[in-house]
């Protein structure tokens, strides 16, 4: 294993066909059907599981790929990307989601579109305001105490005075958990119950994905359906159980936890002729997908970004130490609050390239509603338009000789000096419908770091594999076993 050598797939030249689709000269064609296996760039294991990853071409520049009956055509050049992310022309939509994630997702802010999305984000943006958020900062951070405790209780009772964890599936437990109390607060318990559904919905979805989508399957009664339906009817049953009571209490106040916060920015008055009187900008249901949407794009990412984290600074104790110094330079052994938070510059700089190598949301689709060109392509409507993060994040044209290096340092001035062209990192994506979420997983992803850098040293167990799989985010196939090793031993 090469240290931090990121997963990519490498040129395959006899397998780019020229010509087909948009102008010759420029689009490459690759058969991304088959899942593959392929050594990653340092000789280690590196397994690509379940799902076609585009090829990378030889030229640049956008190449045509497959993915299940639809051709997508692959941009790779940040002009275009920047065209279609921001879209002023208004002519990109998100992809038609696959039936599961639609399950997963709902029609929440993921998936709306046009005045339907004003609508939605209008309401859930007071959620995530920079003052709200501080507030959960306290919830993330006795989210994770425990954890801490029981790793030290553990190291103490060994011999070697260490403890060997498994940080991917703990790191999914920890932000379901974050998100659950953030989300629900005093109805947590039951948020948990929903996060648990939604995971063998997940499950399902990372079963199907390649499955074809013959018109009018989705409504069939096979196996997969049934399930699919029988778990989304429990999830909505379960929220709707958390939901009605909070509305019930109106002028009780709604909660300060994200569904309270946004329970408060969906109320409007409206004058009637008896009055004023309180009325919903979202319907139930609507509120019902925000709450799965909050769930799912919520815990699943940031448990990756954590794993990364981990990962790399097992592989680099230089930075590991680096950090584990600011931890305690700003706060001691005292727990983080937000503001001290945001003071950590170093482990921002991380975290950034982390995102930057391991970024968790691997690709986002679009497809244009009418015919468009986007520079020298003409694309046709309808067509699938898919922005390969992992690829552009390792452009050394934009991100320098040294894109392929774990180098924390150049975001040392900030996102826009980092690379050649501004706003190049694209893990939380760029433009009106950026990620909501960014602030609340960059404080999450501090407070965790920060808890296990005060109290413990870390190194890769000797078991772990590097096999970076796309299992809708990006993660370890075969979990990331850490070695802790409390500090005061
Ligand atoms: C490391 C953590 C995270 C990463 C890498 C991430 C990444 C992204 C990306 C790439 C998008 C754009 C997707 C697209 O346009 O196709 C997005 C959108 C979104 N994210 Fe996140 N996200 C993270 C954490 C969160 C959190 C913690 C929440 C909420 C609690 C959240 C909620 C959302 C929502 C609601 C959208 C849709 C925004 C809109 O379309 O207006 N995300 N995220």
């Amino acid at each position: 294993l090469r240290r931090g050598a990121p997963p990519v797939a490498a040129p395959r030249r006899g397998r780019h066909v020229q010509g087909a689709g948009g102008p010759r000269a420029a689009l490459q064609v690759s058969q991304g059907q088959q899942p593959r296996r392929q050594e990653d760039e340092g000789g280690g294991r590196c397994a690509s599981a379940g799902r076609p990853r585009p090829q990378l071409s030889p030229q640049g520049g956008p190449f045509l790929y497959w993915f299940g009956p639809q051709p997508r055509i692959c941009l790779l050049d940040y002009e275009s990307v920047r065209q279609v992310l921001f879209n002023k022309s208004g002519h990109f939509f998100k992809i038609d989601a696959h039936p599961t994630i639609l399950a997963l997702l709902g029609k929440g802010l993921v998936l709306v579109e046009g005045t339907d999305w004003v609508r939605h984000r209008r309401v859930v943006n007071p959620a995530f305001a920079m003052d709200k958020l501080k507030t959960m900062t306290t919830t993330m951070v006795s989210c994770a105490e425990p954890l801490i405790k029981e790793w030290e209780r553990l190291a103490s009772s060994n011999e070697s005075r260490e403890v060997e964890v498994e940080f991917s599936k703990l790191f999914q437990d920890l932000t379901a958990d974050i998100i659950s109390h953030t989300g629900f607060g005093s109805s947590y318990k039951q948020g948990k119950e929903v996060f648990h559904t939604q995971r063998q919905l997940l499950a399902l979805a990372v079963a199907t994905l390649l499955n074809v989508q013959l018109p009018g399957l989705k409504y069939l009664p096979t196996k997969n359906n049934r399930l699919k339906w029988m778990l989304d009817k429990k999830i909505k049953t379960m929220l709707m159980a958390i939901i009605q009571p909070r509305l019930a209490s109106n002028g009780g106040g709604y909660g300060d936890d994200l569904l309270g916060l946004m329970l408060e920015a969906c109320l409007t008055t409206e004058q009637g002729e008896k009055g004023d009187e309180l009325t919903l900008t979202l319907t139930m249901d609507e509120i019902i997908d925000e709450c799965k949407t909050f769930f799912f794009a919520g815990h699943e990412t940031t448990s990756r970004l954590l794993t990364w984290t981990m990962f790399l600074l097992s592989v680099y104790p230089e930075w590991q130490e680096r950090l584990r110094e600011e931890v305690l330079r700003e706060r001691g052994k005292e727990n983080p609050t937000a503001d001290m938070l945001n003071k950590f510059k170093e482990m921002t700089m991380v975290l950034l390239e982390t995102l930057r190598l391991y970024t968790p949301v691997m690709v986002m689709l679009r497809k244009p509603i009418s015919d468009i060109r986007l520079g020298s392509l003409s694309i046709p409507k309808g067509n699938g338009i898919a922005i390969p993060i992992p690829f552009l994040h390792r452009d050394k044209e934009v991100w320098g000789d040294n894109a392929n290096d774990f180098d924390p340092l150049r975001f040392e001035n900030g996102i826009t000096n980092a690379a050649k062209t501004p706003q190049a990192l694209l893990s939380f994506s760029i433009g009106p419908r950026s990620c909501i979420g960014q602030n609340f997983a960059m404080l999450e992803a501090k407070s965790v770091m920060a808890m296990i850098l005060k109290k413990f040293s870390f190194t890769l167990s000797s078991s772990y594999v590097h096999a970076p799989a796309d299992h809708i985010t990006l993660q370890p196939k075969f979990g990331l076993p850490i070695v802790l090793r409390p500090l005061d031993v």
